[in-house]
C-alpha cells in the first residue's frame, strides 16, 4: 500500500464539493491502492455543514481514506497539499454568462494561490473548477511564484465530456469508442468543439453533416452548462464532479493509447496562442505530465474559432492583472 497523498477540497460544503469527495474517498481519482487525506476548505458560515460532510464520510468507512482536515482558513487547508480541487466560488445564475462571476470570484484565487505557495508541497497539482476556471487557475498561478506555472489547470473535461455524449447519440455508439475529441480554449460560451481529429472505432469521421456540426453540435456543447441551469435552477453538479475526477486521475495516472483528453494549461504559444493564458487544448498524460498534442492539422473555420476564445481569454486575464 502506497503512502497516504493530501488532496484539498475546496468549496466542500456545496453541491459539486458533495458530489466529489466521497468519489476521492473511494478511489476513483487517484486509484484502488493510494489512500487519501482530504482537506476541506470552506469560508466560516458554512463550517457548520462541512461537519456534517465529515460525518457522512466517516460513515462510508472508506478503507482508503486516512484522515479528513476541515477548516476555513487556507494556510492549514493547503499545508503539505499533493492535489488541489479549487471548486469553492459563486456558481452563476439564469442570464449570466461565466466572465461575469470574474471579479467576485477573483479574490478567492489570489489568496488561495498564496498559501499554496507558502504550504503547499512544491509538486502540487491543482486544478481549478470555479468559474471562471481558466481565469481563476491563472490567477492562483499568479500569486504562487515559487510552484511550477505548468502545476495549474482549469476544467474543460466537462465540456469535452459533453461533446463524447453528444457524438455517441448522433452515430449510436458508446463514449469509449470515441476518440480523439478536442476542446480548445475557454470555459466559455466561445469554447471550441474541434471534431477534425475525431475517430469513432478507429475510423476517421469523414464527411461530416456541416449544418449539425456548426448550427447544433458547437452550440449545444458551448451552452449545456446554461441548458442545465435553466433545466435545475442550479447549474450542473454531479457531471462536474465526475469531470473532475476524470481530469485528475488521467493527469496523476496517464491517458489510454492512441487518445487524448481536453484540458485548460498554461499556454506555451503551441497553435499560436498567447503564451501565458489558460488554454485548453489536446494533451496526453503519463508520469504525472501532460503533453499537447502537436501537429494537428487546423482548418481556416477552425482557427477563427481558435482566434476567438483566445481573444476572450486575453480580455479576462487583462481584468484581473491588478492581481498578479
Ligand atoms: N469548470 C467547470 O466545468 C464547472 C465549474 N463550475 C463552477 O464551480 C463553482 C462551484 O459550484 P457549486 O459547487 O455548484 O457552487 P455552490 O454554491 O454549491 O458551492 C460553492 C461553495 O464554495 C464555498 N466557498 C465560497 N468561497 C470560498 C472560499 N473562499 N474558500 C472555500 N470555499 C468557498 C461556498 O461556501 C459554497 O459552499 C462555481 O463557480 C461554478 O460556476 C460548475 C460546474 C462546472
Ligand atoms: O454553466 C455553469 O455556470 C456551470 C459550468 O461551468 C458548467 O456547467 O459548465
Amino acid at each position: 500500500m502506497k503512502s497516504p497523498v493530501r488532496v484539498v477540497v475546496t468549496g466542500a460544503a456545496g453541491q459539486i464539493g458533495y458530489q466529489l469527495l466521497f468519489r476521492i474517498a473511494a478511489g476513483n481519482m487517484l486509484g484502488p491502492d493510494q489512500p487519501v487525506i482530504l482537506h476541506l476548505l470552506e469560508i466560516p458560515p458554512a463550517m457548520q455543514a462541512v461537519q456534517g460532510v465529515v460525518m457522512e464520510l466517516e460513515d462510508c468507512a472508506f478503507p482508503l481514506l486516512h484522515g479528513v482536515v476541515a477548516t476555513d482558513d487556507a494556510n492549514v487547508a493547503f499545508k503539505d497539499a499533493d492535489y488541489a480541487l479549487l471548486v469553492g466560488a459563486m456558481p452563476r445564475g439564469p442570464g449570466m454568462e461565466r466572465s461575469d462571476l470574474l471579479q467576485a470570484n477573483a479574490k478567492i484565487f489570489s489568496v488561495q494561490g498564496k498559501a499554496m505557495n507558502d504550504h503547499a508541497n512544491k509538486g502540487i497539482k491543482v486544478l481549478v473548477v470555479g468559474n471562471p476556471a481558466n481565469t481563476n487557475a491563472l490567477i492562483a498561478q499568479q500569486n504562487a511564484p515559487d510552484i511550477n506555472p505548468a502545476q495549474f489547470t482549469a476544467m474543460t473535461r466537462l465540456d469535452h465530456n459533453r461533446a463524447l455524449a453528444q457524438l455517441a447519440g448522433k452515430f449510436n455508439v458508446q463514449t469509449n469508442e470515441i476518440k480523439r475529441m478536442t476542446i480548445w480554449g475557454n470555459h466559455s460560451s466561445t469554447q471550441y468543439p474541434d471534431v477534425s481529429q475525431v475517430q469513432i472505432n478507429e475510423t476517421e469521421l469523414n464527411d461530416v453533416d456541416q449544418t449539425w456540426y456548426v448550427d447544433e453540435f458547437i452550440p449545444t456543447v458551448q451552452q449545456r452548462g446554461a441548458a442545465i441551469i435553466k433545466a435545475r435552477g442550479a447549474s450542473s453538479a454531479a457531471s462536474a464532479a465526475s469531470s473532475a475526477i476524470d481530469h485528475m486521475r488521467d493527469w496523476a495516472l496517464g491517458t489510454a493509447d492512441g487518445d487524448w483528453v481536453s484540458m485548460g494549461i498554461p499556454s506555451d504559444g503551441s497553435y499560436g496562442v498567447e503564451p501565458g493564458v489558460i488554454f485548453s487544448y489536446p494533451v496526453t498524460c503519463a508520469n504525472g505530465e501532460y503533453t499537447i498534442v502537436q501537429d494537428l492539422p487546423v482548418s481556416d473555420f477552425s482557427q477563427q474559432r481558435i482566434d476567438a476564445t483566445e481573444e476572450e481569454l486575453r480580455e479576462e486575464r487583462a481584468a484581473v492583472e491588478h492581481l498578479f
